[in-house]
């Protein structure tokens, strides 16, 4: 059979785009001789549509669309991902389905069964789960229509008592009893650089354990700040990847079942650098599909904002990026070098604006009600905010949207300054370990020195005091983001940590800070995500409790 794999990026609630794509990609593949067309899960809405969800006239708008698809559906068949209204006696009930599509007409309806509520997923809160477990036949073959986390039935969940919780049903078993030809699964997988290899061997595991190819179609774009990579594939039933479909932008593949010999020569990534390309999506899809053109950001001459602005560029271009370099006296001759030298590789538009005297101005006002008492981080604040302020009036002024540059080192253990550097409408590194932004600025001057060399080699500093360190407040980084990734990716205990060989003190200092910080974190601007666990609402604790650390 030759299928269709229709790797897109949709616009959520966006019903007219995403039809004429999804339209647009029937022809396409109805021209190329496929019998079918997959699309991913909720195509027509866009995953993840959240409360909207909750929405009469949303539904109906979804339920119109698929029916004029359905119309265009004609010498070829299509599945297309959206929420479906069962209308039972107990009520009307909400399903995340699949719609077979053919002859001009919705053929079938087949719904999701294993609805994750875990991490940044919370299907249950709008979707009932499937009960019925029943096959498509199309041209003589028998195909199990499977969404997304129905493949991940023997994955456990993390539950109360540990990571021991599995789901109770099987989608996978329930349709092997019948004997398909073939497994389709819609999917909106969303990228994070450690969770990669699990799914692709989930993946590879199911075809293999029920010996059945899977067509696996997944979403790429991003949707606020999770990222989508796409990687759509097709496997064989040894479990072998005959067709793997590119990372971070929209393909269109045919497919033949019947030909599983010719296999794709798979490109090879370096580890950072699909983080690096999740970014670039990340801020171009946020952009893009709020009508922004233009961003800023202040440009330190540091490492954080010289790779967020590198990212920018990327994303935007260099035209639709400006920046402003805002000395203190506490600013070091290099650092402005540096960010001059940054902006001028980039061809970007870039102002200096002193700030030294409007500091003086605060500190001079402040003078009667701080009598008697010594400068401390208060007056160190006052120059991230002067900053925050000013680049807030140029995004009021200008348009531009502002970039928060705070990595996730940073953001762990509240080290920034609210309402000052902590401003921003989109964080870009507040997934990415301080030792990771290091291997991104490395892999950035791969061909040539785009961020100055001694950006990267000066060891990290704020620069709101005389000769001030990050590391005279925080451990080196390479230790701090090794204890930060146990305690917040895999939610070990500070005692597993320990034991693990870290200093006791510095365990306790870093989880009881990142403790602290919720209520930093719950002011944030969104970050883009490309862990398995990053700071957003995949990770919901309470700001007031008693910490047991
Ligand atoms: N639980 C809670 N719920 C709600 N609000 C709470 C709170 N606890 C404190 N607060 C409020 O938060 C304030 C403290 O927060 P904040 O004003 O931000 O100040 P704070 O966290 O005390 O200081 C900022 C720290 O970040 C460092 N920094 C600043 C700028 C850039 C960088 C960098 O390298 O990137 C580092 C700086 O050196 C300093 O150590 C308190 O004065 C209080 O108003
Ligand atoms: N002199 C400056 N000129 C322009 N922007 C600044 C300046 N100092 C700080 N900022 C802004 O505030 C952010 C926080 O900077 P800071 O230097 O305090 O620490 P950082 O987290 O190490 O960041 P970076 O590595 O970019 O310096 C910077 O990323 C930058 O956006
Ligand atoms: N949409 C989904 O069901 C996604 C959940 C799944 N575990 C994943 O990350 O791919």
């Amino acid at each position: 059979m030759k299928i269709a794999l229709a790797q897109l990026n949709y616009h959520i609630g966006n019903f007219q785009d995403n039809k004429e794509k999804i339209i647009r990609h029937i022809g396409k593949a109805r021209e190329a001789g496929a019998e079918l067309v997959v699309f991913s899960e909720l195509s027509v809405t866009g995953y993840y549509p959240h409360d909207l969800l909750e929405r009469k006239e949303f539904i109906e708008h979804s339920q119109k669309t698929i029916e004029e698809i359905a119309r265009h559906c004609t010498g070829i068949a299509a599945l297309v991902g959206g929420p479906s209204i069962n209308r039972s006696p107990k009520g009307k009930m909400l399903y995340n389905s699949a719609f077979f599509l053919k002859d001009g007409k919705i053929a079938s309806v087949h719904h999701k069964t294993l609805l994750p509520t875990y991490d940044v997923f919370d299907e249950y809160r709008h979707f009932e789960p499937n009960h019925d477990f029943e096959l498509i036949e199309l041209n003589g073959k028998k195909l199990a229509v499977t969404i997304c986390e129905d493949l991940w039935y023997n994955q456990p969940v993390l539950s109360a008592f540990g990571r021991e919780k599995l789901y109770a049903v099987s989608p996978m078993k329930e349709y092997a009893k019948q004997n398909p030809d073939l497994v389709i699964n819609l999917s909106a997988s969303p990228f994070s650089y450690n969770q990669e290899k699990l799914r692709k061997d989930i993946l590879l595991n199911n075809a293999r354990d029920f010996n059945i190819p899977i067509v696996y179609v997944n979403q790429v774009g991003a949707q606020t700040e999770i990222i989508f990579d796409g990687g759509s594939l097709f496997i064989d039933a040894n479990g072998d990847v005959v067709s793997e479909m590119a990372y971070f932008e929209e393909d269109f593949r045919i497919i033949d079942t019947e030909n599983t010999n010719s296999k794709d020569a798979l490109r090879e990534y370096e580890p950072i650098e699909k983080i690096h390309d999740a970014l670039v999506l990340g801020i171009r899809d946020y952009f893009g599909k709020m009508g922004f053109k233009q961003a800023t950001l202040g440009l330190s001459g540091g490492i954080d904002s010289a790779v967020t602005v590198v990212l920018a560029v990327l994303a935007l271009g260099p035209e639709n990026v400006r920046v402003l370099l805002m000395p203190s006296k506490y600013s070091s001759e290099h650092s402005i070098t540096d960010a001059r030298d940054l902006a001028e590789n980039l061809g970007i538009q870039y102002e200096i604006v002193n700030i030294h005297e409007m500091v003086d101005a605060f500190d001079h006002s402040l003078a009667p009600l701080f009598e008697g008492r010594n400068p401390d981080v208060t007056e160190e604040n006052i120059q991230a905010r002067i900053r925050g302020t000013l680049m807030m009036a140029i995004s009021n002024k200008f348009g531009h949207i502002l970039l928060n540059t705070s990595n996730k080192s940073e953001a762990a253990v509240g080290y920034g300054t609210l309402y000052g550097d902590m401003n921003g409408g989109l964080s870009v590194l507040g997934d990415v370990y301080k030792s990771d932004v290091f291997a991104m600025a490395r892999f950035m001057n791969r061909e040539r020195e785009v961020i100055p060399e001694n950006t990267i080699i000066k060891p990290p500093s704020a620069e709101l005091r005389p000769d001030q360190k990050d590391s005279d407040s925080l451990p080196d980084y390479d230790i701090l983001d090794k204890i930060l990734f146990n305690y917040i990716e895999l939610a070990k205990s500070p005692k597993e940590i320990i034991e693990m060989g870290f200093e006791e003190d510095t365990v306790h200092m870093a989880v009881r800070k990142v403790n602290m910080n919720e209520y930093k974190r719950f002011q944030t601007p969104p970050i883009l995500r490309i862990s398995s666990k990053a700071f957003g609402f995949g990770r919901k604790m309470p700001l007031v409790a008693k910490y047991p650390y």
